[in-house]
């Protein structure tokens, strides 16, 4: 056996319906090294008779069923770190609305899908200014303060890495993450927002408009990777910013798979741009273009896109592209749209000349 399991022990057995399920020994014999344990589980409803020759122990000091409280900050703490723990430590953490759970330096975090502005509000960022981590409870601020208390005290780069699973949250974690480091600076921790970290900020709701998009997963799915960097000047204050874009899912312009959208900048300038100037980019509804309407929910459920639109807008004015700037990008957008709706088909040369046709059609035609 690779641990010592005694009649008593707390263990986990795998569980069709709950991945894990956590149990005690009631029984084991020992019959030519195989063990045959008899086992029950934490509610006591449930009894196992199991044949093997380990069992992934559960933490001592843990209580095993969901409904009980007792947990670890990080899972570096457990003693026993198999997989049925850590899942379960995180789950516990969850149920108590705790989504943030360190293990060692990484931050692990599970989306509750659901708003919680305390736990981001201003009064949040400041009580992770300046503090170590550890002191206060696992929170992405703390990891942003981390890097930023590094960069000014060893006066190196730093960097943080956001990854997971579409639809995990690395869009809604990155932002707050920049939303720490516009807030918070060297000296106070609650001072108004230069016209820098504005703009900073001002480039997720761009971001968002041109590279993100619904699919299946997300609502709000980013369609690329980025690479954002932040820069400090040597008072330690937001200087600018600089972003690099990789891989931005182009098919998306011409294709969606059933219930995903094209991006959303072009819901949004539909439903946001007055009639007089839709009507001078000739734009019609949704409907109408096979680009917007491949997947068939051309809206998302609590989202106005029309609002969206004027956040998009301002935000490309605050970043300096002045509105006339703003519609020769719409134009180019409407543009794309209707070339869309240009339909390619099969023709008969039957009946017309060869001799009109031009050299390039020719080509394309031959005998
Ligand atoms: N911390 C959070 N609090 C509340 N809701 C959240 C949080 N993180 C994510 N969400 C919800 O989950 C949705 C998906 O998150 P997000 O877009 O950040 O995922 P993602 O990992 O960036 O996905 P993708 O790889 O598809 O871009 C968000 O639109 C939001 O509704």
């Amino acid at each position: 056996m690779a641990t010592l399991i005694e009649k008593g022990s707390r263990c986990w057995i795998p569980d069709e319906k709950e991945g894990w399920l956590g149990v005690e020994v009631t029984n084991i014999t020992n019959n030519n090294n195989k063990y045959q344990i008899e086992l029950i589980s934490e509610d006591g409803e449930r009894t196992f008779n199991i044949e093997t020759s380990s069992l992934d122990e559960s933490n001592p000091d843990l209580p095993l069923p969901r409904n009980q409280v007792e947990t670890v900050e990080d899972l570096t703490e457990l003693s026993h770190l198999n997989e049925p723990s850590v899942l379960n430590a995180i789950r516990v953490r969850y149920t108590m609305f705790n989504i943030y759970t360190y293990s060692g330096i990484v931050l692990i975090a599970i989306n509750p899908f659901q708003r919680n502005d305390e736990l981001y509000s201003p009064h949040r960022i400041q009580r992770y200014a300046s503090k170590k981590r550890g002191e206060e409870e696992p929170h992405l601020f703390a990891i942003a303060e981390d890097a930023y208390r590094f960069m000014i005290n060893y006066k190196q780069n730093q960097s943080i890495v956001v990854s997971g699973e579409s639809g995990s949250g690395k869009t809604v974690s990155a932002k707050f993450i920049m939303r720490y480091f516009a807030s918070v600076d060297s000296d106070e921790h609650d001072h108004d927002m230069s016209e820098t970290e504005k703009q900073m900020l001002a480039t997720n709701p761009i971001m968002e408009s041109f590279g993100n998009a619904k699919t299946t997963r997300n609502d709000n799915s980013s369609r690329f990777g980025k690479y954002m960097e932040i820069l400090f000047d040597k008072d330690i204050v937001i200087c600018g910013a600089r972003i690099r874009i990789y891989l931005l899912e182009r098919s998306r312009l011409v294709f969606q798979p059933k219930t995903e959208r094209n991006y959303h900048i072009f819901y949004q300038m539909i439903e946001g741009l007055s009639e007089e100037k839709k009507s001078q980019l000739g734009l019609m509804g949704v409907e109408n273009f096979f680009y917007l309407n491949q997947g068939g929910v051309p809206k998302i459920d609590n989202v106005d896109d029309a609002k969206e639109f004027k956040d998009t807008c301002d935000a490309l004015s605050l970043v300096g592209i002045n509105e006339d700037q703003q519609f020769q990008i719409f134009k180019v957008l409407a543009g794309l749209l209707y070339i869309g709706n240009i339909q390619i088909t099969k023709i008969s040369l039957n009946g017309l000349s060869r001799s009109k046709l031009l050299p390039d059609q020719k080509r394309l035609f031959p005998t």
